[in-house]
């Protein structure tokens, strides 16, 4: 049983418990179930401040909410969206805090994990943000704890976003490595030293822009990665420093949520890359049932991505299945236009990496206020698929669907 919150007027105790459990039959106690399948027990204690510290918060192991101590940090901000109403619902106070949670979620999509806020615009409806986990890089199954998302409206939370950024970086990373034994990137340390050409990192006599490649043809390009000895400032790592252009996610009454741009944008210009859970082609087919299924019933958008590469004969030669339905970035907003939009995808190689990750760019000069669009491809098996409204002088009506 530990605190939950303390402020004016009510001391909020909280325990969760599975459905059935001993407690749950307790007088006093405001039953609360959870979408995950757990019950959160509130008892208001009035007056009772003194006696319980404040910069307590623990959840029990078994419905694993959450094991984490913050200094006055509630359990609020690990909640989904229909359990933070619930609670809401309790009292006043829970209501006003649960409120500031909403604000501060809305305020930025990144959860402070990209270098601006990405603020959600409605104007459509009540709904304030999209919910999903956060994830700045492609990573390999479903992240275990939950994600604390508006916990203090005053502070930027990334002192509880980096441990998740670490964590979600070094898995990455740990899944790469052991693929990197024989990689070879280059060797210098200084390439951050662009303009003096003597220490100009060699790798970038690859990029498409030194080949003299326009955007259209780059398909692909190889940047720096863990097989080279530079960092992150080496100046051919320019898609591995988070969003850098500023975005707002805004909602429209037929396409749903899309991307934006709250600045303008030069042609050629790195806007981000689609991060999301790497999956298996045959979990990819498994969950695109169940989203079609989900999506004939109406108000639900997967944001499933299959990439495939292929030989020069035509044949796949890869493919990259990457989900950010659930766990993903600001990319799972990009909506789509049958015109191809102003966005290009580009196949970007880290040195040392197996896997390719793929990247938008800018495929022309974007005004402020612009969305972001992008093709999401030339085939379309249901004549009677999702309706397409990209307003495009060539629209076909249909969105792309492809056998998965
Ligand atoms: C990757 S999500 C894009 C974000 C989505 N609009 C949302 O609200 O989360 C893809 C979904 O957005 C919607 N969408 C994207 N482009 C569209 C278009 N041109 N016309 C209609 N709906 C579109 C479809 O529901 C599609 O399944």
């Amino acid at each position: 049983m530990r605190l939950i919150h303390e402020s004016n007027a009510v001391v909020g105790k909280a325990i969760a418990l599975r459905p059935g459990a001993a407690l749950a039959k307790e007088k006093g106690w405001t039953k609360i179930w959870l979408e995950s399948d757990s019950l959160l027990l509130i008892q208001f204690l009035q007056g009772t401040k003194s006696s319980i510290p404040s910069d307590t918060l623990a959840v029990m192991k078994d419905v694993q909410l959450l094991l984490l101590v913050f200094q006055d940090k509630l359990i609020l901000p690990w909640l989904y969206p229909s359990d933070l109403a619930s609670v809401s619902s309790t009292c006043k106070t829970l209501n006003q805090i649960s409120k500031s949670i909403t604000t501060q979620r809305a305020s930025d999509a990144s959860r402070g994990f990209e270098n601006h806020t990405i603020p959600f615009f409605n104007t459509i409806d009540d709904q304030p943000y999209s919910f999903f986990i956060y994830t700045p890089f492609p990573i390999l199954g479903f992240p275990r704890s939950r994600q604390s998302w508006g916990s203090n409206p005053q502070k930027p939370i990334s002192d509880s976003s980096s441990t998740t950024l670490t964590v979600f970086d070094s898995k990455l990373r740990s899944s790469i490595s052991e693929t990197v034994e024989n990689a070879s990137g280059c060797v210098c340390k200084s390439c951050s030293e662009v303009g003096d050409e003597e220490f100009e990192c060699p790798c970038s006599t690859l990029k498409p822009e030194y080949l003299g490649l326009d955007l259209e043809l780059w398909g692909m390009m190889t940047e720096c990665g863990i097989g080279c000895s530079c960092g992150l400032e080496c100046e051919n790592r320019s898609t591995q420093r988070g969003v850098s252009v500023r975005l707002r996610i805004v909602k429209d009454r037929r396409k749903g949520w899309g991307l934006h741009a709250a600045q303008d944008i030069r042609r050629e210009q790195f806007i981000c890359e689609y991060a999301g859970e790497l999956l298996t082609t045959e979990e990819a087919r498994r969950r695109q049932q169940k989203y079609d299924e989900l999506a004939a019933g109406g108000r639900f958008s997967s944001a499933l991505l299959v990439v495939r590469e292929h030989l020069p004969s035509g044949k796949a030669c890869l493919r990259l299945n990457i989900d950010a339905t659930r766990v993903g970035n600001v990319a799972r907003f990009i909506n789509h236009s049958c015109d191809g939009g102003n966005l290009s995808t580009v196949l970007v190689r880290n040195s040392g990496a197996l896997l390719p990750r793929l990247c938008f760019f800018a495929s022309r000069d974007i005004q402020e206020g612009e969305e972001l669009t992008f093709s999401y491809g030339d085939v379309r098996l249901r004549p009677e698929g999702l309706q397409c409204v990209c307003g495009s002088s060539g629209c076909f009506g249909v969105l792309p669907s492809e056998q998965t």
